[in-house]
């Protein structure tokens, strides 16, 4: 028997009163290529983690079986590929060739294929630097495009992906995809995670979609399943292809100047970079992986200090302050006046529960505390976070956790909003509902800079753009 098994299968997480995932019933042949949709929350990651063997005993409650070619999942993990959706949880060497390598070694490849078979894979993913890269230096991009390589290098037999282009610029995923689609031949069976189905689409003959709360909603090749299934799918928060997305342009023109950057750099990992931020407009920042992105929003963040040129707030901003660079304001200043959300919000959390994480901003500022329960309560309710309010920030889903980390930026109702990425790893509806929470912001005066690879999130909401050019890392050599 081959391919994949799963019957009756449930998890509940140790903590949780509700199943992650429930009654799933799924047949997957070797060499099928199969798109996994739901909501945010609806137990995706959690049932590709059964999968590959990776829900210790100890973590939660289990229910049905699992089989991968007639084995356990346990006994299988030999067979199976996984990429998770934070790529740098996956991340173990401090070299990003020994990264590579690492997996192969596990795995008992002959210590003579192993760096022929590393450069290989770099060179699939477009991963732009030698090997020697230490793994603390790569962007959000780089780091993807290094844990793909890694598991492509296995060469499994299961190859299973979470969001494995959410962090790429187009180009990187197209590359990403052309990869995907010579890695898996006809032995090697897919199973991949990604809300932005239309890209996905070219990759998979079939599409399984998994019912929040228990179960499989559809299930059978793509436009069926569409067709039969699309408006109530739309509806749940699945992005069904070809479905309008109404935009939401600025009410009004831009108001005063927030923040004015002249030659802004941080060498090697940003170029001098001018630019203006106002209130009541979006800006969204563009440009390929590694371009200085991130380091340009922890620069304007104030949570960086400015390698050259300057960066000053207005009096808008500033207010009495009589120091106008961010990066020296003190904490309780910089985060009345400034919100930031980084590319991880997984490393952003400080405290036990989702309820606590976002109060921690309104009462460190001196918010009273009926006031501090106000605005949780209504920013909980608008992300469609309530039911989680006593859990702990870091179990939640990816969806769950970007939506806290934009929450949190925005308790303490800051001037100005700094996102990396906001709207990754979100289902159609939650994507909706950031977009329309952070479009009310700005309408009401606020600024707000965005980096983002989302094309969808720039035609939606960006009111101006500036694209950074890419950095010229010279030519790769292996
Ligand atoms: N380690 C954990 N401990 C407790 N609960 C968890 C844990 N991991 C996930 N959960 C919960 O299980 C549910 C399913 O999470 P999962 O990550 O599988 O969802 P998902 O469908 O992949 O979501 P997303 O699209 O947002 O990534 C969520 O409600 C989440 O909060
Ligand atoms: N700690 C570091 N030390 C040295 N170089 C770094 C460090 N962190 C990132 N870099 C490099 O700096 C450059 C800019 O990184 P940054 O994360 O700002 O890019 P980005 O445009 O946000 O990329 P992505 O779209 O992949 O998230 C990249 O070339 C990256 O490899």
């Amino acid at each position: 028997m081959s391919g994949v098994r799963v019957r009756g299968f449930g998890w509940r997480h140790a903590g949780r009163r509700d199943w992650a995932v429930r009654g799933v019933d799924l047949r997957v042949e070797r060499g099928e290529r199969v798109l996994l949709l739901g909501a945010s929350g609806a137990g995706k990651s959690t049932l590709l983690a059964a999968l590959a063997g990776l829900l210790p005993e100890d973590s939660g409650e289990h229910a049905g079986s699992i089989e991968i070619d007639g084995r356990s999942a346990d006994e299988a993990r030999d067979r199976v590929g996984i990429v998770f959706q934070d790529p740098q949880s996956q991340l173990v060497m401090a070299r990003s060739g020994d990264d590579v390598a690492f997996g192969l070694e596990n795995r008992g490849v002959a210590a003579g294929q192993i760096w022929p078979r590393v450069d290989e894979a770099l060179d699939r993913v477009g991963f732009p630097y030698h090997r020697d890269r230490p793994t603390a230096a790569l962007s959000g991009g780089e780091q993807q495009r290094l844990a793909l390589a890694g598991v492509l290098a296995l060469r499994p037999g299961l190859l299973l992906l979470d969001e494995p282009t959410a962090n790429l610029d187009p180009a990187g995923a197209a590359l990403i995809r052309t990869a995907l689609a010579q890695a898996v031949d006809a032995d090697t069976t897919l199973i991949l995670v990604e809300h932005r189905v239309a890209e996905a689409l070219p990759l998979v003959d079939r599409v399984v979609v998994l019912e929040p709360g228990g179960g499989i909603r559809a299930d059978g090749p793509p436009d069926a399943v569409f067709a039969a299934h699309g408006d109530a799918l739309a509806a749940e928060g699945v992005w069904v292809p070809g479905r309008e997305i109404p935009p939401r342009r600025a009410t009004g023109p831009p108001g005063e100047v927030l923040l004015t950057a002249e030659r802004l750099g941080q060498p090697p990992r940003l170029a001098a970079t001018d630019l203006t931020v106002r209130a009541g407009e979006a800006l969204a920042v563009l440009g390929p992986n590694g371009a200085g992105k991130s380091t340009l929003a922890l620069l304007l963040g104030g949570l960086l200090r400015p390698g050259t040129g300057r960066l000053a707030a207005s009096p808008e901003l500033a207010g009495a302050d009589a120091r106008s660079a961010p990066h020296r304001w003190r904490a309780p200043a910089l985060t009345r006046r400034i919100g930031s959300v980084f590319q991880n919000p997984e490393h952003q959390f400080v405290t036990g529960t989702v309820f606590d994480e976002l109060a921690l901003g309104p009462r460190r500022t001196g918010t009273a505390e009926s006031a501090v329960r106000d605005r949780v309560t209504d920013l909980l309710s608008r992300l469609r976070l309530d039911r989680l309010a006593a859990a702990n920030p870091y179990t939640l889903s990816g969806g769950e956790a970007r939506r806290l980390s934009v929450a949190t930026a925005l308790a303490t109702a800051p001037r100005l909003l700094i996102c990396d990425e906001p709207t990754f790893g979100q289902d159609r509806r939650t994507w909706r509902e950031l977009v329309d929470l952070l479009a009310d912001r700005r309408d009401a005066g606020h600024g707000l800079v965005t980096v983002t690879h989302d094309a969808e999130f720039v035609a939606a909401l960006a009111d101006r753009t500036l694209a950074l050019e890419p950095l010229d890392a010279g030519p790769v050599r292996r």
